[in-house]
């Protein structure tokens, strides 16, 4: 610890002892003054080295930061994170101090150093244990693991669950559920604007409760009977605020988080029980990941995968409802792969180029995990992107920052799929593309990505094909920007949307049903 601290800490025992004897007939008066000078003299050497003589005192960033953490857990209560932290790098650049400890870099250089495979950084926040807290038995996820050997092992695992064959087998449960979802917003429409939003997320809970727990939630049909849905958010919301206090987290059971983080694990012990004792119908997530002792493999499942794929269906639509010849430039695209294979498969949908492209500049312009994964630095230290980062230095790129840095991305805040085609080279300046990590990098990435991928893919396509759809009269796009805020996962304000189902998109959406149906069977 700083030498400033015992200097300041024993001046103030030896004012303790000084006082104590000036105030001899007032025992009580002594205690209380000195033990408000030591505590006083005692914070202010802390901060006094934070702010000055910390090896990271040269690195530029809010004073308030540089002093407590709390300074991170009041943005993050406020919401602000994603844009405060993409705002301090525009004013500081590229590497800025967010914490006493705690370093954000918007740079494509120290990607690979970071999060690559041979990466000396170590993992954090990954269920962090501290001394004297017992971890409970059966809470191993792949999410869990920091040791790269066990994580390494409990990947294969997965893997075996996003093979290519395996995610072909998943396409029933995902049709049968985009066309439950698309009748449930024809009956929404006809009784006026639709929260598109809330609809796009039911039906990923319902997506992702029939792969983990073989259907559990039924929220598109029946809504949130069992309040699940909305203790999932709340956990991930307040998980969002302790994960910048997490031995408060760990140390304090009776914490809101821990009794919401218990009611998903007790749910999820359930549904994985009835699962083993059902034979599966079919071959989903759980059918390869179901260890009947780990029912935290079915809630990473859940939280890992139901939001985050909804944010980019729903950030498009906002995008899309604004931009028309987006919208006609895709039933286009729909409408030529029907004439060229008679048929609009899921996996012809995956090869085409413009969808695939708006998907990207969704998640380029809102990653639903914008805040960057953090690494710590090991022993002796590291050097990144030709900055050193002391020993024990927590360390972030922020995905949400670095894809719409000017550095790398050409009119960064604006929605142009174009820069995804041959075609978006501009004034002979191309946008870099190793600056894009909405699912992370490395061996640490996210590996639902190719399951989140198609899910949206069948999403757009089919609300596209069967609706025209407008935002509300009166309703503000820079308002809604405004409202969104990123605590782990970006949040979604509500999205008013006049649907019509569409006379000339009929023949498509006819077409589109018949394929639904026959996948649905
Ligand atoms: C668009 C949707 C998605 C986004 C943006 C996303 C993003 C991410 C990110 C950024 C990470 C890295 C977290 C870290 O480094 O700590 C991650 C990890 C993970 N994601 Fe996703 N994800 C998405 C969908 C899914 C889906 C559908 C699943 C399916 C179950 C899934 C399962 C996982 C798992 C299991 C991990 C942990 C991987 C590991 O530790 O090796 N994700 N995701």
């Amino acid at each position: 610890m700083a030498l400033g601290t015992f200097v300041l800490g024993d001046a103030a025992l030896a004012l303790l002892l000084w006082t104590s004897v000036l105030c001899h007939p007032y025992p009580f008066c002594a205690w209380l003054f000195t033990s408000a000078t030591y505590i006083a003299s005692l914070s202010s050497s802390i901060f006094i080295y934070r702010a000055y003589l910390h090896p990271l005192a040269n690195v530029r960033g809010p004073f308030l930061a540089r002093l407590s953490k709390l300074w991170a857990v009041a943005v993050t209560v406020e919401g602000r994170n994603h844009a405060t932290i993409a705002e301090l790098h525009a004013k500081y650049g590229d590497f800025i101090r967010i914490g006493p400890n705690e370093v954000s870099m918007s740079n494509v250089a120290a990607i690979h150093a970071i999060y690559g495979p041979r990466s000396t950084l170590l993992i954090l926040l990954r269920s962090p244990r501290y001394k004297g807290v017992p971890r409970p038995a059966n809470s191993e996820s792949l999410m869990s693991f920091r040791d790269h050997t066990q994580h390494a092992q409990r990947h294969k695992v997965w893997d075996r669950a996003f093979t290519t064959s395996a995610l072909k087998d998943y396409n029933p449960l995902l049709t049968h559920r985009v066309q439950q979802l698309s009748d449930r917003l024809t009956s929404e429409s006809l009784r006026g604007a639709v929260d598109v939003g809330k609809w796009f997320s039911a039906c990923s809970f319902d997506i992702m409760g029939d792969l983990a727990f073989d259907g559990a939630f039924e929220l598109v049909e029946n809504g949130d009977v069992g309040g699940y849905w909305q203790t999932l958010n709340e956990a991930i919301r307040i998980g969002a605020i302790f994960i910048n206090l997490p031995w408060m987290a760990a140390k304090m059971p009776f914490l809101p988080l821990a009794s919401k983080k218990a009611k998903l694990e007790n749910f999820a012990e359930r549904q994985v029980r009835g699962r083993l004792e059902k034979v599966a119908h079919s071959k989903d997530l759980s059918y390869w990941l179901v260890r009947g002792d780990s029912p935290s493999e079915a809630v990473l499942v859940i939280i890992a995968g139901s939001d985050s794929t909804t944010l980019v269906s729903f950030f498009l639509f906002f995008f899309l409802a604004q931009h028309p010849a987006a919208v006609a430039r895709l039933r286009q695209e729909f409408q030529d792969t029907h004439n060229k294979y008679g048929e609009l498969t899921i996996e012809n949908l995956s090869d085409l180029p413009y969808l695939n492209a708006c998907i990207n500049e969704s998640l380029r312009l809102y990653p639903p995990v914008p805040n960057g994964h953090p690494r710590r630095a090991p022993e002796g230290g590291a050097t990144v992107a030709e900055q050193f980062i002391p020993e024990g230095t927590t360390v972030i790129i922020p995905a949400y920052t670095i894809q719409r840095d000017p550095k790398y991305w050409c009119d960064p805040n604006a929605f142009r799929p174009e820069r995804w085609l041959p075609e978006g080279v501009t004034a002979g300046r191309k946008d870099d593309f190793r600056a894009f990590i909405p699912f992370s990098y490395g061996p640490y990435a996210c590996i639902g990505r190719n399951l989140a991928r198609q899910e949206i893919r069948l999403l757009v396509a089919t609300v596209i094909s069967r609706f025209d759809f407008e935002l509300v009269e009166g309703f503000d796009p820079q308002e809604f920007e405004k409202q969104i805020t990123g605590e782990f996962l970006l949040t979604r304000p509500a999205l008013p949307m006049i649907l019509h189902e569409r006379a000339q998109g009929k023949h498509a959406w006819r077409f589109m049903k018949l394929f639904l149906i026959e996948y649905a069977v």
